[in-house]
């Protein structure tokens, strides 16, 4: 779909579908809370009983399309348990929330609570649209996947689009593509992994071609094999130690060994992590240690990330499913174009807004 060719309609086509996207009184918090609810483990068709039933009685301004500059209005989407606060940052190509700020909204017992947030800004050099990230510590990372699956949902609720669509990313890791189908679930073409060891980037010598697979690396006081792949952003797969190569990765402890791999010395820029227990060559599992975020339930690009660490140490066919903590993913590196493909679901969990002078300062909100 040329996304674009929407966004020229944006402001009215919006406004009517927001005034059905949004439950009229759910939705209306007093100043400065947050609106959140729907505990339920499946709250998309709810949030759309709800809206089918109210929608035509609203009719002051819907969420979304009120611009004061004091509120933040946002909507909460998960990937597999990987949470990410999405904003319309359609308007303008500065985020509207700084990194600090980004803290606080992530933060899950003072704030919304998130993995990151993510902004959905006008599209550069002939793409439909510009996906920034901040992880949930601050840093901003050149992508993410399930929060681009997320990214292609929001962008299609706020431009009232159904069925099919695909849309044009520019991100930190170039041009990204997801293409929601029809059963709602989103694949995304991630381009093509990054092998070469000084732009993964890893300090750990190359030694395959250019690349660094299935070497050595000292955690700890212990031998890990470790492969390095970037999907944009950095990511560091492994199967298990130099005596270990069988991992369980359910016996990992993820929250003492994660951080030691993210802020390795062979690491300039971190990595995120991902530990992997291979079931066969078309079925996998991991758990991942992210950068900047520390254990979530999934990992886009650190699932794309392990599918193609797996092909170059002969361990997987192109082809896998990946089961991660929240469910699975599945990937595949199409020998024809190089490019990885990512599929997966994309949720909507709740509508928030809250004051950002409650984001300033040194206080929490
Ligand atoms: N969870 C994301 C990756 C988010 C970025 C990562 N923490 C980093 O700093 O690189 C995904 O689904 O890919």
């Amino acid at each position: 779909m040329a996304a674009s060719s929407s966004l020229a309609s944006t402001s009215s086509t919006r406004r009517i579908h927001l005034r059905q996207l949004l439950p009229a009184r759910s939705f209306r918090p007093a100043s400065g809370t947050l609106a959140c609810g729907f505990p339920n483990p499946n709250p998309s068709p709810r949030l759309r009983l709800i809206m089918a039933v109210q929608a035509p009685e609203r009719t002051s301004p819907s969420f979304l399309d009120r611009k004061e500059s004091r509120v933040l209005h946002f909507v909460k989407y998960h990937g597999l348990g990987n949470d990410f606060i999405l904003v319309d940052n359609r308007d303008s190509s500065e985020p509207r929330v700084s990194p600090e700020q980004a803290v606080k909204l992530c933060d899950r017992n003072f704030g919304v609570g998130a993995d990151g947030v993510i902004f959905a800004m006008p599209g550069v050099n002939g793409t439909d649209y510009t996906m920034r990230i901040f992880n949930s510590d601050g840093s901003e990372p050149e992508m993410c996947g399930n929060g681009v699956r997320c990214f292609a949902r929001f962008i299609s609720e706020l431009e009232n689009l159904q069925g099919k669509q695909r849309f044009t990313i520019h991100t930190g890791a170039g041009l990204i593509v997801p293409e929601i189908q029809d059963d709602g679930k989103v694949t995304v073409d991630m381009g093509e992994p990054i092998l070469k060891s000084a732009d993964v980037p890893t300090r750990l010598p190359p030694n395959k071609d250019q690349s660094v697979v299935k070497s050595d690396i000292d955690v700890d006081g212990i031998t890990w094999k470790v492969t390095c792949v970037s999907m944009g952003n950095p990511h560091c797969v492994t199967f298990g130690t130099k005596d270990d190569q069988n991992l369980q990765v359910d016996q990992l402890k993820l929250a003492e060994i994660g951080p030691k791999f993210e802020n390795h010395e062979m690491f300039p820029a971190r990595t995120n992590t991902e530990f992997v227990q291979v079931f066969s060559p078309s079925h996998l599992k991991m758990r991942v240690w992210e950068r900047g975020a520390g254990a979530t339930l999934a990992c886009g690009t650190g699932a794309c990330a392990v599918v193609v660490a797996a092909v170059l140490e002969g361990r997987a066919g192109g082809t896998c499913t990946v089961d991660l903590p929240g469910g699975p993913l599945e990937i595949e590196w199409r020998e024809k174009d190089n490019h990885v493909y990512m599929t997966g679901p994309a949720e909507v969990v709740f509508f928030g807004e809250l004051e950002l002078k409650k984001l300033t300062g040194a206080s929490c909100m």
